[in-house]
């Protein structure tokens, strides 16, 4: 296994513009070796301020090259605010010439499926399907652990087949939610935790000793070709 990178910034605002300037270097690489890039989006702080920062510079990207997907997304009405794919629209990718056929946002309750959430996990795992690589996948945290709708000692943090999953009873409000799981998550050429606050330090600290993913599911996440923690001081506190 590759060590992982960790990265300590003294605030949220300089993570964000590293983590900003070495994803426009990867997607312009992964672009010039392969065409098309790949990356999931996480909602959350950091990972919707680095959707702003993009959208204000982005370099040389080009988005019509870029399948998008979401490592989660709350089970809520499409227009709701805590949409994570509402909030990247209007943080991103409504400011920036993306292939809409490209796009790939996790069904909403008032969607194609309705209120049928199983149905709404199966259609996102066929668009996976065994073969989706992500150049990089981008994971906020919660202070216990959570990436993705992954949550300590849960049936969806334990899936090791499945690649998307429907969460009923997360935690974390909303209950209701889709995620990708760990299978595709550690697919990933690279998975990037972006995270900041002294309430996520126990938590980063537990990854970084190697505690079990059931207990701290942001253990179980790395990249096949390197894992990054962009983190601020506070974060990075208990390390
Ligand atoms: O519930 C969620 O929370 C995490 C972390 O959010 P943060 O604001 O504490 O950074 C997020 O990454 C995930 O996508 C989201 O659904």
């Amino acid at each position: 296994m590759i060590a992982p990178e960790t990265l300590v910034f003294e605030s949220s605002a300089e993570l964000i513009e590293t983590a900003r300037a070495r994803f426009v270097d990867l997607v312009v690489r992964a672009q010039e070796a392969r065409g098309v890039a790949s990356v999931a989006l996480t909602g959350g702080s950091n990972g919707i301020g680095l959707l702003k920062a993009l959208a204000a510079d982005s370099g040389d990207i080009c988005w019509s090259r870029v399948e998008i997907y979401w490592g989660d997304d709350r089970f809520v009405p499409a227009t709701h605010p805590e949409r994570n794919s509402g909030q990247a629209f209007d943080a991103l990718l409504n400011h920036v010439a993306v292939d809409p056929s490209r796009v790939h946002v996790m069904a909403p309750s008032d969607g194609e499926f309705g209120d049928d959430i199983a149905a709404a996990a199966r259609d996102y795992a066929r668009l996976i399907g065994n073969d989706t690589v992500f150049d990089v996948h981008l994971l906020g945290m919660g202070g216990e652990g959570h990436v993705n709708s992954l949550f300590p000692h849960t049936a969806a943090t334990a899936e090791n087949v499945l690649p998307v999953v429907a969460v009923t009873d997360s935690p974390k409000p909303p209950p209701a939610r889709l995620t990708l799981t760990f299978p595709v998550i550690n697919a990933s050429r690279e998975v990037w935790f972006l995270v900041s606050g002294a309430e996520k330090a126990e938590a980063v600290a537990a990854a970084h000793d190697g505690e079990s993913r059931d207990d701290w599911p942001c253990a179980g996440a790395r990249g096949t070709e390197g894992t990054v923690w962009f983190l601020d001081h506070a974060a990075a506190s208990g390390l």
